[in-house]
């Protein structure tokens, strides 16, 4: 499915993006990994980068080669460590990373954006979502960007999903991208097991992540998340743009069901 293309994928080092890697190599593609870790196992090229500045992306491109096929970004931190960091690496690195990334990739290449359930109150949150989603690069003074766009310091990773849901629809109609015949999806899913979960229950309390796993019967596995993933970045996915593939068991269904009083 993925034969002889060339992927890069971020966040290899755990969780999704690790096994994003394994499968993406399985399915015959040649992998880039990124990540600020080590990766345990071997993973086609590793390149360390950190998505957190201007440089650490800057050095990312750099180090890759021309002939991209597609870009996953899956990288991301849970919103422990605050609001600024958190919109550095689920946003504002993933986006600049996308952009200037378009110059070394193919026509037709595919971005995919591995955003969250969390992100969906973007549609409540739509001036603030689309502020962050429309800012240039990483702002330059990051606290006063926070304060003025109303980003509490507990909530970055909500926050920065429902920017990057925005931007995938905004960046699907952009010339930057349209003009190669870039798609740019994104991927939500729900709980995952994985190392951030654990950050999650600490962020959200344990209350609510159980809830949504009790609403699907489970958690999530990389494995469950994986082949959406390499879904779209695979041809069989050509006429799929600026869509949000919920990857999450059918909890959304579980929750608007709830809304409907059904
Ligand atoms: N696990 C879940 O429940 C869940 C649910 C919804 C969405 N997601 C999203 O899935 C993506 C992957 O998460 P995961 O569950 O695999 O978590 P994970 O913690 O297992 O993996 C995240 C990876 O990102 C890397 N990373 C962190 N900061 C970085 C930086 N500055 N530069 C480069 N790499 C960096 C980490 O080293 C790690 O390898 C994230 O974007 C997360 O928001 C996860």
């Amino acid at each position: 499915m993925l034969f002889g293309k060339n992927i890069v994928i971020t966040g290899v080092a755990s969780g999704i993006g690790a096994r994003t890697a394994e499968l993406a190599s399985q399915l015959g593609a040649n992998v880039y990994g990124i990540d600020i870790n080590q990766p345990k196992y071997p993973i086609g090229t590793f390149i360390e980068g950190n998505l957190a500045t201007v440089d650490g992306v800057q050095s990312i491109i750099d180090a890759l080669p021309n002939e991209i096929d597609a870009l996953c970004n899956v990288a991301g931190v849970s919103g422990d460590s605050g609001a600024d960091i958190t919109l550095r690496i689920n946003f504002f690195g993933l986006k600049l990373l996308s952009e200037g990334l378009t110059a070394k990739m193919h026509t037709g290449a595919s971005i995919v954006n591995v955003a969250s359930i969390a992100g969906y109150g973007w549609r409540a949150n739509t001036q603030r979502a689309s502020a962050i989603a429309t800012t240039s690069g990483f702002p330059e003074d990051m606290s006063s960007f926070l304060a003025k766009n109303d980003v509490p310091n507990d909530l970055g990773y909500p926050i920065s999903k429902e920017a990057l849901l925005v931007w995938t629809q905004l960046a699907s109609q952009e010339s930057l991208f349209k003009n190669k015949g870039i798609r740019v999806n994104a991927v939500s899913p729900g709980p995952v097991q994985t190392p951030i979960m654990n950050e999650f229950r600490a962020v959200l309390g344990n209350a609510r992540v159980d809830a949504d796993i009790a609403k699907v019967g489970r958690a999530a596995t990389p494995s469950d998340i994986a082949p959406t993933i390499c879904f779209l970045c695979s041809d069989g996915s050509r006429w799929i743009n600026g869509h949000n593939l919920a990857t999450d068991g059918g909890l959304e269904a579980v929750v608007n069901k709830e809304l409907l009083e059904l």
